[in-house]
Formats: structure tokens, sequence, C-alpha cells
């Protein structure tokens, strides 16, 4: 389902953020990727997202070589991810519901059915009956959880979390990882970034390593 072939990055200055990686996630694993600050994991991210383009090698997500899409193509890739990424806004001239409308409206669903798949999606992070405040009434890990639905509310194939619990106490970060795992009971492919040792330990999943960009032993 995503591919990493021989993959490399360097940002302009000549920052190697990624040297020759290469892996492979099957359909409905749950992946945790580690590393040092600076090891490149939000690059990586980044490069599924076609948030980057690789410098070399090739990634392939459902098929399609993400670094060569055309623009145009790039917002059908992203229906399908589910993007959980550091400095993400929340809206706060709108309210809790309205937040996670928002990806619907740009797909264009019509009023009934994105109200229903709103509602879903905070039913699951625990946030249904907060669906008419403003986030900004929310606690830190409650606001996280908000992000989360916005994410999932497309019920992507794929959810890509840059570490998502960075900030969080124990207690929000277990609620959050219970989340992911309900994804990959559903079958749902996860890539989770994170320095947190008890979240992968509670997360039973395969994990991928990075060291100053390349894939550690
Ligand atoms: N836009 C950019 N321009 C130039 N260099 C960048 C850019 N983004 C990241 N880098 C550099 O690339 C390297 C990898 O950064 P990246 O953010 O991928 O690491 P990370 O493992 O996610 O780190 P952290 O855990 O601190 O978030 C770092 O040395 C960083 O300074």
């Amino acid at each position: 389902m995503i591919r990493f072939n021989q993959v490399s990055k360097r940002y302009p200055g000549g920052h190697q953020a990624l040297s020759n990686v290469s892996f492979d996630i099957a359909e409905g694993e749950m992946v945790f990727l580690t590393g040092h600050s600076g090891a490149g994991k939000s690059t990586l991210l980044k490069l599924i997202a076609a948030i980057e383009r690789p410098n070399g090698g090739s990634v392939i997500v459902n098929g399609q070589n993400v670094g060569a899409l055309k623009p145009a193509a790039i917002p059908y890739l992203r229906r399908n991810l589910g993007l959980i990424f550091q400095g993400q806004k929340l809206l706060f001239d709108r309210n809790v519901f309205d937040n996670v409308l928002l990806p619907l409206q740009i797909c264009g669903f019509n009023h009934r059915e994105s109200a229903q798949r709103v509602r879903a999606a905070l039913d699951k992070v625990g946030l249904l009956n907060r669906e008419k405040i403003n986030p900004i009434a929310l606690s830190g890990g409650e606001q996280q959880r908000l992000c989360i639905a916005r994410a999932i509310v497309n019920r992507p194939s794929i959810l890509l979390a840059d570490e998502p619990t960075a900030n969080l106490d124990t207690e929000y970060a277990g609620e959050i990882m219970n989340i992911f795992r309900s994804f990959h009971q559903v079958g749902s492919t996860l890539l989770i970034s994170t320095h947190d040792e008890s979240l992968i330990r509670q997360g039973d999943g395969r994990t991928i390593a990075l060291k100053h960009g390349e894939l550690a032993a």
C-alpha cells in the first residue's frame, strides 16, 4: 500500500533529510516511525502526502508514484489520506461540528450525509456531546481528538500521524492510542511517528526506525 524505493530527500540549502530509504507497508498494517529529533520522520510522512517531493527514488501510495503526480492530482491522493500533522490549526471562529465538516464541504458532500459522517467521526473520538461548543473551550487532549476527527471524517484508507501525542499527558495519550487501535481493527493502514515508547508498547505494531535520514538496523 505504501512503498519507499531508495528514497532520498535533500532540502534546498543542501540538507540531506533522507538517504536511500526503502520499506513496504501492507494494507491494514499499523506501523510506528521512530528516531531522534531531526532523523527525518516528518519528512518521510510529508513525502507520502506529496507535501514534499523526493530527489531520488520513488514513493508509491496505492499504486501511484506520488512524487511524480501533477499538482491537479494531489487533492485526489489526499482524499485517501487522513493527516494528523503538527501545527495544523483548528478554526476558532467555528464550532466543533463545523471544524470537522470543513473537509467534507470541500469535497462537495450533501448536507445530510455530511452531518452523519461528522457525528460518526465525533462519536469515535468521544466528542459527540461537544459539537456545538467552540474548540477554544476544549482541553489540549480534546483539541487533539478533534484534529483526529477532522482527519478521519473522509474515511481515509491511510492515516498518517506526526507526533500525535506530543505535549499530552499519559491519560490523553492512552485515549488517542485507543482511537488508533480502533481504526487498525477495522482495516485502516496507520503510520504514526512518535518518540513515545509507551505509545509504541500499547500499539502492538511494527516499528520503522530512522537514524540521520537512514533506516536504522
Ligand atoms: N523545510 C525544510 N527546509 C530545510 N531543512 C529542513 C526542512 N524540513 C526539515 N528540514 C531538516 O531535515 C532534517 C529532518 O527533519 P524532520 O523534520 O524530517 O525530522 P524529524 O525526525 O521529524 O524531527 P522531530 O522529531 O524533531 O520533528 C532536519 O535536519 C531538519 O532540520
